[in-house]
């Protein structure tokens, strides 16, 4: 792991618990702060995500100032059951009407700023199945105490929970498969964001207002490499929520997700390639796992070599009476 990489870990790293609501209270002063959910098809659980926060964070300490669900083409009873919660409903497309209709999470990220008046702004997602509201109070936490830190992203176990089936550490399939290497070998200084992809982060909208949003399901990755590019890793802090269930999609789905994410991987490639030279990919692996004293990290060298055409090696062609290198 690059030192400057353990170093940030050592920094920028702190635990939801560090983060009792009474010392939020006391930082937030004027502060406005939001918490918004993309939901698309999600009446099982939303309503009770907007319950957690509005019972414990707007009526018994008002830390709060507003739940937004963005509704995002639902076509179950998502906004009703969201409002029956306390939530103000907003549908996505009646957003900014004048900019268009695009489509995905990214766009009802994106049009939440609109829709919204928070000084910080929160994201949770709506599909999650144990949320407890100290994943908006870690969150807050570092942007409430550090004017320095422009941008925060939960962490978590991310078991795989299918009906009665659960397998630890089974569940950010993207996340392990396609993202953690995509950073790890173009961005290696991001490589201790232990969840790039987390649905779960909150930001500054001084620092969320200037930069470009990704559509479908490449926001995550693409905010998190402009807020890198815009404002440095030293702006960017990390807090570990415990663990996060939620609903998850087939194989095919994060097929189409991963496609997604990787258009999100080019495009900032080739932006900030324009601007300064690529450099050589680094082949450091850097994962983990929960040990007995927090997460330990592991790194490996994915590192591949390559072998010439076997009909330009000298005892292969000798062998088979043909002159080295004929094509
Ligand atoms: O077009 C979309 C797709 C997803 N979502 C919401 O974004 C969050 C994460 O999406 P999803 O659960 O599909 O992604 P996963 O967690 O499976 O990666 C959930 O609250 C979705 O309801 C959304 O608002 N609009
Ligand atoms: O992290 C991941 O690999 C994916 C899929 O998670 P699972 O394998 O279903 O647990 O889930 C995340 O990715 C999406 C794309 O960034 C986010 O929008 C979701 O909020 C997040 O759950």
């Amino acid at each position: 792991m690059l030192p400057e990489v353990a170093s940030w870990l050592a920094r920028r790293t702190s635990t939801a618990e560090d983060w009792p609501p009474r010392l939020l209270l006391a930082a937030k002063g004027g502060t406005r702060i939001s918490v918004v959910l993309p939901a698309r098809d999600e009446e099982a659980t939303v309503g009770a995500i907007v319950a957690a926060v509005r019972t414990d964070l707007v009526e018994r300490i008002p830390l709060v100032d507003e739940i937004v669900v963005v509704d995002s083409r639902s076509a179950d009873r998502t906004a009703a059951v969201a409002a029956a919660a306390g939530a103000e409903v907003v549908a996505q497309d009646a957003v900014l009407p004048r900019r268009g209709r695009m489509s995905g999470k990214g766009e009802a990220l994106w049009k939440s700023l609109a829709a919204t008046s928070g000084d910080l702004i929160v994201f949770v997602d709506a599909d999650l199945r144990e949320f407890t509201s100290s994943y908006v109070t870690g969150l807050l936490g570092p942007l409430l105490t550090d004017p320095s830190v422009g941008y925060v992203k939960g962490c978590y176990d991310r078991p795989l929970v299918d009906g009665d089936r659960r397998v630890e550490g089974g569940g950010g399939r993207v996340t392990e498969l396609v993202a953690r290497p995509l950073i790890n070998l173009h961005w290696p200084l991001l490589a201790g964001v232990m969840q790039p992809l987390g649905g779960e982060y909150a930001g500054r909208r001084a620092l969320l207002e200037r930069l470009p949003f990704v559509t479908g399901y490449g926001v995550e990755l693409g905010l998190l490499l402009d807020v890198y590019q815009d404002s440095g890793l030293d702006a960017i802090a990390q807090v570990d929520l415990g663990r996060r269930v939620h609903k998850h999609q087939s194989t095919e789905a994060l097929g189409a997700m991963s496609g997604q994410i990787m258009l999100a991987a080019w495009s900032r490639l080739e932006r900030h390639g324009r601007m300064m030279p690529l450099e050589a990919p680094s082949t450091a692996l850097t994962r983990f796992r929960r040990g007995p004293g927090g997460h330990d990290a592991r790194t490996t060298d994915v590192a591949v070599g390559e072998r010439p055409p076997m009909i330009e090696v000298p005892e292969y062609a000798a062998a088979r009476s043909i002159s080295p290198g004929r094509r």
